[in-house]
């Protein structure tokens, strides 16, 4: 059996007791560990579960799949993936290779930051398309995924931003063992992703329209959901811009950008985020 197991969005302990179950029996562990990153290191990991597990990069299991299935049939073999095991697209490909090799699959699934975003106190029934916002380069200013928040917008739809994670596909075991890496992995935080929305704004980068944010759109950062040292913050873009930026803490990093149709109890549950009430009352 080839289980795919969520391991939830912050530690060890998020697992669930029918994962765990699955980890303990199963032959084989992997751990993907190139679309997110467990808020722990591999070596915590494994000394809970009592065994080893083997760290995946994108290339293993986009195209060596096959070591991963091998013997699936015969014997258990667990797949671990930070949040649920759908929150990422990559995993869909594996099960259905999985299927087409006749090897039995159980998904078991987790949180994830597409349900945990509901910490922001907006109703998850109420957001749209969820959008990836990859880093600028020096020469590339991607604004693709406007017309999908611009979308959102029409319809009064919130709208999830996953920020880039960037990191050396052969720093990947090392990071996820918390050894030293020659080029640290770059997370994109919540200060970067206001800077660049702000900057196709200013620009008038092509793809970039005011029907999907100006500079007063109400957004939401989300940072560690699910962990002890969670901070979410609300505030117009141009409020965050002018944030600290170690006061959205270490990574992970998400936004909200807030659609129209805000209910009133969104409104009153988003209030105590709000860094621009903080300034009135201190
Ligand atoms: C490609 S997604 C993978 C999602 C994961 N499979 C899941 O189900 O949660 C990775 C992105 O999700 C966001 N993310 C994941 N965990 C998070 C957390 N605990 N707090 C805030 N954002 C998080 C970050 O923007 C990160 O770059």
């Amino acid at each position: 059996m080839l289980y795919v197991i969520g391991l939830g969005l912050s530690d060890e302990k998020d697992i669930t007791v029918n994962g765990l179950e699955a980890v303990r029996k199963s032959e084989r562990i992997y751990l993907e560990a190139y679309t997110s990153i467990l808020l722990v290191d591999v070596p915590k990991l494994e000394e809970f579960y009592g065994k080893s597990v083997t760290v995946a990069d994108r290339d293993m299991v986009e195209t060596e799949s096959d070591a991963i299935l091998d013997r699936a049939s015969e014997i258990d073999v667990s797949f671990l993936v930070v949040g649920d095991p759908y929150g990422a697209t990559t995993h869909t490909d594996l099960i259905l290779r999985a299927r087409n090799a006749g090897v039995p699959v159980k998904v078991i699934h987790n949180a994830s930051i597409m349900n945990a975003a509901g910490a922001s106190g907006l109703q998850l029934y109420n957001f749209g398309q969820t959008v990836s916002i990859p880093f600028f380069t020096e020469t590339w200013k991607p604004a693709s995924f406007v017309p999908r928040i611009a979308d959102n917008m029409r319809t009064g739809s919130h709208t999830l931003l996953l920020l880039d994670i960037k990191v050396k596909e052969q720093s990947i075991e090392n990071l996820a063992r918390g050894k030293k890496i020659f080029e640290p992995p770059r997370y994109m935080s919540v200060s970067t992703a206001v800077n660049q929305l702000l900057t196709l704004l200013e620009e008038g980068a092509e793809g970039y329209t005011e029907e999907a944010y100006t500079k007063d759109t109400l957004a939401i950062s989300l940072s560690r959901v699910g962990s002890d040292q969670q901070v979410i913050k609300a505030g117009t873009l141009a409020e965050l811009a002018e944030v600290d930026e170690e006061e959205f803490g270490p990574p992970l990093h998400s936004m909200i950008l807030v659609g129209s149709r805000l209910h009133d109890l969104e409104a009153e549950f988003i209030e105590a985020f709000s860094v621009s009430t903080k300034e009135k009352s201190q």
